[in-house]
């Protein structure tokens, strides 16, 4: 992350001091760049609020009441959530979204990422972006139609599952693709990630895009100009 920052030109000089707690930390800054765990956002969520710092959210594997938390703390203060801070995903989501919409229902979706054998969330944040894109251009919900995998007698295919197989092994950085398959044609659309350093400068892109807005809920295609 330093190295990134330090390629944007960013002071990341040894002499800042940021203090041995969080709040300490936040104190001196001017915002919050968050890569950890989901365990953490209540903590992160309660200490932005309190010194009303913007967020920049990378972290996924939220549960639904802290998806909730973060939608409400953002009526007070900015945040930037994105499952994915590089450009080559941001515009993966926008070609998902145009190809779902111009395939139409008769192809059927599934989504397959790869990351390394050291992630704990599955399916990635990402995976998940791309299933709630598709569901909504199909009118599907993520919580009750997205299909986690497929094991024993699950029976054949149904139109409106989209299922979502996460695959981890080795120094994978993170590769995904959404597969349109009809009979006798598919399209698969891929991005694979070789490096984190696009994350990296894609959450620090995002945290100087957020100096200065006004509270709410903004993702990587605001900070992109993509939407
Ligand atoms: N949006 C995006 O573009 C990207 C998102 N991510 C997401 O970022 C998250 C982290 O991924 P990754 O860097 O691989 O994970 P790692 O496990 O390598 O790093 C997580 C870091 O967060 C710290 N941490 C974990 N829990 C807490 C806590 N409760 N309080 C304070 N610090 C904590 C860990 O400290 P310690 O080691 O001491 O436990 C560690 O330094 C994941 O959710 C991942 O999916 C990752 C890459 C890109
Ligand atoms: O944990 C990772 O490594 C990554 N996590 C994010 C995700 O869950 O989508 C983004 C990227 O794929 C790398």
């Amino acid at each position: 992350m330093l190295a990134a920052a330090q390629s944007q030109g960013v002071d990341v000089g040894a002499s800042i001091d940021l203090g041995d707690s969080f709040p300490d930390a936040l104190a001196k800054s001017d915002c919050v760049i968050d890569f950890t765990s989901h365990h953490f956002t209540t903590e992160l969520l309660a200490e932005a609020l309190k010194q009303k710092k913007g967020l920049v959210i990378g972290t996924t594997g939220h549960t639904n009441e802290e998806l909730a938390a973060i939608k409400d703390a953002s009526k007070s203060i900015p945040i930037v959530f994105a499952s994915n801070f590089s450009v080559g995903v941001n515009t993966l989501f926008w070609l998902t979204r145009k190809a779902a919409e111009l395939l139409g229902p008769d192809f059927d979706l599934e989504v397959v990422e790869m990351h390394h054998r050291l992630k704990k969330d599955s399916p990635s944040g990402t995976a998940r972006t791309l299933v709630e894109i598709l569901a909504d251009v199909r009118n599907l919900q993520y919580d009750n139609d997205c299909r986690h995998g497929r094991f024993g007698d699950v029976g054949a295919r149904t139109k409106g599952e989209i299922g979502v197989h996460a695959v981890r092994g080795g120094d994978v950085v993170g590769d995904h693709t959404v597969i349109f398959a009809n009979v006798g044609e598919r399209v698969e659309l891929t991005h694979k990630a070789s490096s984190r350093d696009t994350f990296a400068n894609g959450a620090v892109r995002a945290a100087r895009w957020l100096d200065g807005k006004p509270a709410g809920l903004y993702d990587m295609q605001d900070v992109l100009g993509l939407k």
